[in-house]
């Protein structure tokens, strides 16, 4: 990771008023290419209107946002994930709930793969050994994520902890080059926690994914992240290593002293 090179997704002015309320008052944010940045601050202070604004989902008032870069402001957000390899989670776990994980993961994985409707229809020797490709990681990453003993159930008889494991998996099959995850850990338990880390660790260390990891249990975040991004009434409050962020008297007032 070099400061110096142009960063993976650079964050400029970036505003967002819904009425009355500044969720977000001009936020400047640099990620470089293979960090894992955490991002923190009180309820309310603008971190899921940041994600909501950088991967289409919120239209931002002023500001920009550049994905190596490109100015991907106001792209739709199908397009920022297709083109930009760029993929999100949310608070809320979503798997197909009738299929298996193994079958989840092939599906995820055909997002890129299959870049078109039409292409599903026409099953050439290309798409076999696409398909082929598919399977070989599906099975990796259902070893990694420790999902093999329940990974024949349904997705919706597993556990929420489980599901989640399986949705951080789904993410990495179409192997994106960047991953904005919010909150991954909530309501999980502490073994499952160890291997979501497991997973991030992993899928930054071996793949090279960067990303960005909205979390409120901070002592897992500060052990993970390479740099710590806090926010604070839809203002950067401070942008630093975890050993400075924790000791920096406005976060812990604003913030980790409560
Ligand atoms: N769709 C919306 N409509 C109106 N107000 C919204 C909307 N989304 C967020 N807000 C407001 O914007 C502000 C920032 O909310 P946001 O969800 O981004 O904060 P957050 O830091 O992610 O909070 P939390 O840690 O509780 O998830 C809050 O005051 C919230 O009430």
């Amino acid at each position: 990771m070099m400061a110096t090179e142009q960063p993976i997704l650079r964050i400029e002015g970036l505003r967002k008023n819904y009425g009355a309320v500044a969720a977000l008052q001009g936020v400047d944010i640099d990620i470089q290419r293979g960090e894992v940045l955490g991002l923190i601050g009180p309820n309310g202070s603008g971190k899921s209107t940041l994600f909501d604004c950088c991967t289409g989902l919120q239209k931002s008032d002023a500001g920009r946002v550049l994905l190596n870069g490109v100015d991907i402001t106001g792209w739709p957000m199908n397009r920022i994930a297709r083109e930009g390899r760029f993929l999100r989670s949310f608070q809320k776990t979503v798997v197909f709930p009738t299929l298996d994980s193994y079958e989840n993961l092939v599906l995820a994985g055909q997002m890129f793969a299959f870049p078109s409707v039409l292409s599903t229809f026409w099953i050439g020797p290309a798409a076999r050994r696409r398909i082929a490709a598919l399977r070989e990681r599906a099975a990796e990453l259902i070893e990694v994520s420790g999902l093999s003993r329940v990974a024949h159930l349904p997705a919706g008889h597993m556990s929420g902890g489980q599901q989640k494991l399986l949705q951080f998996a789904s993410m990495l099959m179409p192997k994106p080059e960047l991953i904005l995850l919010d909150e991954p850990l909530a309501g999980i338990n502490p073994v499952l926690i160890e291997k979501v880390i497991d997973c991030i660790t992993h899928a930054n260390g071996t793949l090279g994914i960067t990303f960005v990891v909205i979390e409120h249990n901070t002592d897992v975040l500060m052990s993970l992240s390479h740099r710590v991004v806090v926010l604070h009434q839809g203002a950067k409050l401070a942008d630093d290593t975890p050993e400075a962020v924790v000791c920096n008297p406005q976060v812990v007032e604003a913030y980790l002293g409560g």
